[in-house]
């Protein structure tokens, strides 16, 4: 009988070097000699590289669409498929319910389960929750060496420290020239002969904070990017953005402004060795370095999220040296010194390890009830006791394009 292993991995631990070593001959697992799949993000964009690049379009998703073209969770679902066609000896998977919807997530287990009668599996998780059913020991990580962990031990939980300090004052306290900050009248959008939302109405008003739910597919990247300004789509729409009409002259740049944006894709853009505290003040400028030179109540006001961050004393040290759970930590204060009336939060927890995924969903409450800034996130994650939305824009999809719901929680 096989063993299937998970490794469980906190923020703080190098995967690709750990993935690595795992597969490598001196690693307890010494699966060197068999042909092996990596089911993960590394992978998926390699297969999205294939296609921009070369136009080699190796997987197509249940929509028949291009890998790019795709939501994340169709992206997810049919590269599982074809790994497994691909006949592997064993498989490795990385985050495997990240960005997927609750039907998903138990399809892939059950594929998975039903997988792990013919060969190995090796899961890398940072979720306990994630664990899948048939693992039969855990290891983690301590020294750069795997150790076997005890039953109990993956359930320790870190002392989550509470962000005590009040949040600074806005930076501009601009009289907001509009009730709404979102609305979004009979909006209907398709690609192709393919309708994605249909007759959506939905309207957001300042200090709000709203989930947008929905299952893989059915729309929320889309809304998203009618609301962000990147979507072209939006201009044939009724949508009214800070009192403006879409496609009424308005600069995009001053719809920017008005938005806080953040992904757990976001991190990519910021390879550069900045100081924390030089990304945060970069958040008054738009930009992803620093290249003005920043008045001193802008310092000032940078300084009291280093404090709300408890990282005033470290605001020197290199952005990259945090962990992934800190630095996600600083682009959420990099996003709000401004205090933009909107802040977008997509997939927000997608690949926290728990501690980390408790202490951002801390601050972002912490956001909600003492700011008047709007809130807007999108999460797979069931987050409901760590996150507290007031209410939930639920996506419903329909033969003929999702139709949206506004419900109150609370
Ligand atoms: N540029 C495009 N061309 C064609 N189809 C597209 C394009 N962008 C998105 N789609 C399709 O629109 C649908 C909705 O995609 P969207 O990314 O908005 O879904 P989602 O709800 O965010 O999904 P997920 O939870 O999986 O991220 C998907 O079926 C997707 O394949």
């Amino acid at each position: 009988m096989q063993k299937h292993i998970a490794l469980y991995i906190s923020n703080k631990d190098d995967k690709n070097q750990l993935i690595e070593h795992i597969l490598s001959k001196n690693s307890i697992i010494n699966y060197s000699k068999l042909k092996g799949a990596i089911f993960s993000k590394k992978t998926l964009d390699k297969f999205i590289d294939e296609e921009v690049r070369h136009g080699n379009f190796n997987i197509v998703t249940s929509t028949k669409n291009s890998l790019l073209n795709s939501s994340e969770g169709e992206r997810k679902k049919a590269l599982l498929k074809y790994l497994i066609l691909q006949n592997p000896e064993y498989i490795l998977v990385d985050n495997v319910f990240g960005n997927l919807d609750v039907n998903a997530q138990k399809n892939i287990e059950e594929t998975l389960t039903k997988l792990s009668l013919k060969i190995p599996v090796i899961q890398i998780t940072n979720r306990k929750k994630d664990v899948l059913p048939f693992i039969d020991r855990i290891y983690k990580l301590e020294n750069k060496t795997l150790v076997l962990c005890k039953e109990t031990e993956t359930t320790k939980k870190e002392e989550i420290k509470h962000f005590s300090q009040d949040l600074p004052k806005p930076y501009n306290l601009i009289k907001p020239q509009f009730d709404l900050l979102v609305k979004f009248n009979n909006v209907t959008i398709r690609y192709g002969d393919r309708t994605i939302v249909k007759n959506i109405n939905w309207q957001i008003k300042p200090g709000e904070f709203w989930q947008l739910v929905g299952p893989n597919g059915s729309g929320k990247s889309t809304l998203l990017s009618l609301i962000s300004g990147d979507n072209p789509k939006a201009y044939n729409q009724d949508i009214t953005l800070f009192g403006v009409k879409k496609g009424s002259g308005e600069s995009v740049w001053d719809i920017k402004r008005k938005i806080g944006y953040f992904s757990s894709e976001y991190l990519r853009g910021f390879e550069r060795l900045h100081s924390i505290e030089k990304m945060i003040i970069s958040g008054f400028f738009d930009s992803i370095g620093l290249y003005k030179i920043p008045s001193e109540r802008q310092i000032m006001l940078a300084h009291q999220w280093l404090k709300v961050l408890d990282m005033f004393d470290i605001k020197t040290k290199s952005f990259l040296s945090l962990s992934v759970g800190h630095q996600r930590l600083v682009l959420i204060a990099r996003a709000m010194v401004k205090h933009p009336p909107l802040l977008i939060l997509d997939e927000p927890t997608n690949g926290l390890d728990d501690n980390d995924a408790e202490l951002f969903s801390k601050l972002v409450n912490k956001i909600a009830s003492e700011s008047n800034t709007a809130i807007l996130y999108v999460s797979h994650r069931k987050e409901e006791s760590l996150l507290k939305p007031s209410f939930i824009y639920q996506l419903l999809p329909e033969p003929t394009g999702s139709i949206g719901k506004s419900i109150k929680t609370s």
